[in-house]
């Protein structure tokens, strides 16, 4: 995938609006996966608060000193990632920690879910921790489009998916506060690797309080 350094605003909208069409479908099969009715999560999103990024990643003579995207998971429901032929972006295999890198695929997307989607199906789902190295031969571009709810709705596993021997993980907590917050905070205030990690933990440490 090649991309051209200028985007006009009518490409970024029609852009945004495409993704916005394949995060529905995605959204849909993820409900249906969850044995719940294909539309069941769809009015999350009626004022959704989704947005999409364009980065850059310059090259970099010394890539293990500079920062591309530090280790965090994404806090929001889906992200579509497209990016180009460089690499850079990793995964952490959970079994062991291991850093994994994710081969670009020619005209593919890479799908993360998102900490939305992991308290929603109460863990079937889980988001996965990434980070971004920075490269020293090849500046890099890549174009995540985050799909999240919409900034009033309050996120906890979906009922219908709680039972007895699945009790729910996650107590309830306001989209849009907590996005704002952190995003606010700017990871600043935690000397912590990894904020969303720390924040789920928290959600999930209250329910045992
Ligand atoms: O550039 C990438 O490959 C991923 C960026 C990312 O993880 C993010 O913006 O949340
Ligand atoms: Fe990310």
């Amino acid at each position: 995938m090649k991309f051209r350094l200028f985007l006009s605003r009518e490409a970024c909208e029609e852009y945004a609006q495409e993704m916005e069409k394949l995060a529905y479908s995605l959204l849909e099969l993820i409900s249906l996966s969850l044995g719940l009715p294909a539309e069941r999560l769809n009015s999350f999103f009626k004022d959704q608060t989704s947005f999409m990024r364009l980065n850059y990643y310059p090259r970099c003579p010394n890539p293990r000193l500079a920062l591309g995207v530090g280790r965090h998971k994404d806090s929001g429901a889906l992200t579509i990632l497209a990016q180009d032929d460089v690499g850079g972006l990793e995964v952490q295999r959970k079994t062991d920690g291991e850093w994994i890198r994710v081969r670009p695929t020619p005209h593919a997307f890479i799908v993360n879910v998102g900490d939305v989607i992991q308290v929603w199906s109460n863990d079937k789902y889980e988001s996965v921790e990434h980070r971004v190295m920075v490269n020293s031969e090849r500046e890099r571009f890549s174009i995540p489009f985050f799909f999240n709810p919409t900034h009033s709705v309050m996120v906890s596993p979906i009922k219908e998916l709680i039972n007895e021997q699945n009790p729910e993980k996650y107590k309830v907590y306001n989209w849009g506060k907590f996005h704002t917050t952190r995003n606010l905070s700017n990871f600043k205030k935690l000397n912590v690797e990894n904020v969303t990690f720390i924040i789920l933990g928290c959600l999930k440490a209250q329910l045992f309080d």
